[in-house]
């Protein structure tokens, strides 16, 4: 198959963070981005590149695994922890019907019709215990691995790869302020990212010789900021000017995009991407999403005249997605 335009992500270095210029081109760079695709890649982002190939090498293995294994581990939709298995999701499903009737969704893609051919771990702050805050609510939970015995250190590397890669979103959160002229300490940044919900998902996409297979349908992200770990092996594309492009990050940066709720409230783009997985190899991605304070309502930052909308809260938004992308549990 033919292969797609490529859009070249804005490259935002963390690094800029250490200084007052660093700050104000870094907050013009996202402002520049955040108004085009709401798509980049962040470099210098203090993540140590052999942890990254550690969860990477940690995914590859749980997906090997035996299916009866992994279905063992279900999902529970209420945590959102646990594996989904190939076709358990139909990403496209969580679209409005305005964008369809517009038209982005791709009328030429062969529709695979039994949902996104992906599996998925999903999991998140393993660390919550009874009492906490958090503790019964959408989203927040405890992670549902393997055994020890079935895949050792599993726990002790998904509690690492957690801690080392949520600063990422969150001293985004801080540019996303600064990009909009607020004090990252006192605006809205500050109380969405508050013992936010967090996603953080395995996913392999399976070598397959068909081409426009659907690994992930045209979808925009639920949360604030995705921070997508990938691997060389292409597949995301991005629909941007009506059409779709390939995206080719440079190696060990992070692909970060503005979710629905960012865009909501600032007015920031949130794009529709997907993947196809052309490879003929297997393809693996590590997302980590930033959903937001459960309790943080969704709504634009500067009020809209005359404006009748019922805004929704994080978990409430979450629940909607969720519950219209999974066929089942
Ligand atoms: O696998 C990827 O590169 C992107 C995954 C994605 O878009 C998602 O999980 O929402
Ligand atoms: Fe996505």
């Amino acid at each position: 198959m033919a292969s797609l335009p490529t859009f070249d992500l804005p490259v935002l270095s963390l690094a800029l963070l250490e200084t007052a210029e660093g700050r104000e081109k870094l907050a013009q760079q996202f402002r520049e981005a955040g108004e085009t695709t709401g798509f980049m890649q962040v470099i210098d982002h203090g993540v140590s590149p052999s942890l990254i190939s550690r969860a990477f090498a940690a995914a590859e293995a749980f997906f090997a695994l035996p299916l009866a294994e992994k279905q063992a581990l279900a999902r529970d939709p209420f945590t959102n922890r646990g594996y989904e298995l190939i076709g358990g999701q139909a990403l496209e499903g969580s679209l409005g019907s305005s964008e369809v009737q517009e038209g982005l969704v791709d009328a030429e893609k062969v529709k695979v019709g039994s949902g996104d051919q992906k599996e998925g771990l999903m999991m998140g702050d393993d660390r919550i215990r009874e009492g906490d805050k958090n503790w019964g609510r959408f989203g927040h939970g405890r992670n549902r691995l393997p055994s020890e015995d079935a895949q050792p250190r599993l726990r002790g590397l998904v509690d690492e790869y957690f801690d080392a890669v949520k600063e990422v979103p969150r001293k985004m959160m801080e540019v996303v302020a600064l990009s909009l002229g607020l004090d990252p300490k006192t605006c809205f940044t500050a109380e969405a990212s508050k013992d936010p919900i967090m996603a953080l998902r395995f996913l392999h996409y399976p070598a397959t010789d068909l081409a426009n297979i659907t690994g992930i349908g045209s979808h925009s992200d639920f949360g604030f900021l995705a921070t997508v770990a990938v691997t060389d092996t292409p597949g995301l594309e991005l629909f941007y000017q009506g059409q779709w492009l390939d995206v080719i990050p440079i190696p060990g940066a992070f692909v970060i995009n503005i979710g629905d709720s960012l865009s909501k409230v600032t007015g920031y783009k949130s794009s529709l991407h997907r993947v196809i997985n052309k490879s003929g190899r297997s393809r693996y991605s590590i997302p980590l999403f930033l959903e937001g304070n459960s309790d943080f309502i969704v709504k634009p930052l500067v009020p809209v005249d005359g404006d009748q909308e019922e805004y929704l809260t994080v978990e409430q938004v979450l629940r909607s997605r969720f519950d219209s992308t999974y066929k089942t549990g």
